[in-house]
């Protein structure tokens, strides 16, 4: 059984835009899965199927094995199940402080006062904005509204956490704490999706990846697998890992047959072993 799954999913906008053509998406209990593209081939569109605030055109999502129901009932157990956090967190954020903003959706189930409150420090700390409780939304830089609109999902505590673009608009540091976090939030259980351009940190953190062309699915497999088809990610408009690109120039155009990596990790270690050889 999957946690979320689509099966051959249309989706077209009332002004007549398709911008999904058959989507066949799977994702399992405790994977991270990315979903890399680029702009405009429909991640964000997809996302809102999987917790149903957008309803197919045509084939259906499945959450736990089930189809989503879209009455007012099967809405709320989806989203008590899986966990939108939206591109821009302007979209998400609306209440007159971080803490209220936060406790908003822990609230809505109908949790007891105390375990609202602790479940808002505790998101507030995980995603290490403690401190900044009573300060209005609009008051902060973007990086820290994007980690405010984290916790508010956070503290809903669900199964499956889809992320759109999690790290644009961060700083480098920003962006590798949130992706630890996320990874950390992996390690414990957590399924987690995320849509992202940073082709550098999709090797290091994701167990599959997705690549979206088009409103369709061009190609799906491990980071391994994905990005060793040097044609298709160009063809989708992508780009190799830089280290990945070292390699390819070093193989293809000064003859040195190092191992293809994909993280820093790996070409290092590759490395070493040909310089081994050859010394
Ligand atoms: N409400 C809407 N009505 C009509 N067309 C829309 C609407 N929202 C998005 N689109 C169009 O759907 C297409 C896919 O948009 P979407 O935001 O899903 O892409 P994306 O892959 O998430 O892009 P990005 O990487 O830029 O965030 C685009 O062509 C966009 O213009």
């Amino acid at each position: 059984m999957y946690m979320i799954e689509t099966k051959d999913l249309y989706f077209r906008y009332p002004d007549g835009t398709e911008v999904l053509k058959g989507i066949n998406f799977k994702v399992k209990k405790g994977e991270m899965v990315s979903i890399l593209g680029p702009n405009g081939v429909g991640k964000s569109t997809l996302f809102l199927h999987f917790n149903g605030i957008l309803r197919p055109t045509k084939g259906e999502v499945l959450i736990k094995g089930k189809p989503i129901k879209y009455d007012k009932k099967g809405l709320i157990e989806v989203r008590k199940t899986v966990g939108l956090v939206f591109q821009n967190p302007d979209d998400q954020i609306f209440a007159p402080t971080v803490k209220e903003d936060v406790a908003f959706g822990p609230l809505n189930l109908g949790l007891p006062k105390d375990e609202v409150e602790r479940r808002v420090r505790e998101a507030l700390k995980a995603v290490g904005m403690e401190g900044f409780e009573n300060k209005p939304p609009h008051h902060l830089s973007g990086g820290q509204k994007k980690r405010v609109a984290i916790a508010g999902i956070l503290a809903m505590q669900p199964e499956v956490i889809v992320l759109d673009e999690p790290t644009s608009g961060l700083d480098p540091v920003g962006a590798s704490k949130i992706m630890k976090l996320l990874y950390d939030l992996n390690k414990k259980g957590m399924t987690i999706i995320i849509s992202t351009h940073d082709v550098d940190l999709v090797p290091v953190y994701a167990d599959k990846v997705y690549i979206m062309y088009n409103g369709k699915i061009l190609k799906e497999g491990t980071p391994k697998e994905v990005f060793s088809d040097v044609e298709t990610i160009r063809k989708a408009n992508l780009r190799l890992p830089r280290v990945a690109h070292l390699i390819e120039i070093l193989n293809k155009e000064d003859n040195i047959p190092i191992k293809w990596g994909f993280t820093i990790r790996e070409v290092r270690r590759n490395l070493a072993e040909y310089l081994k050889e050859k010394c």
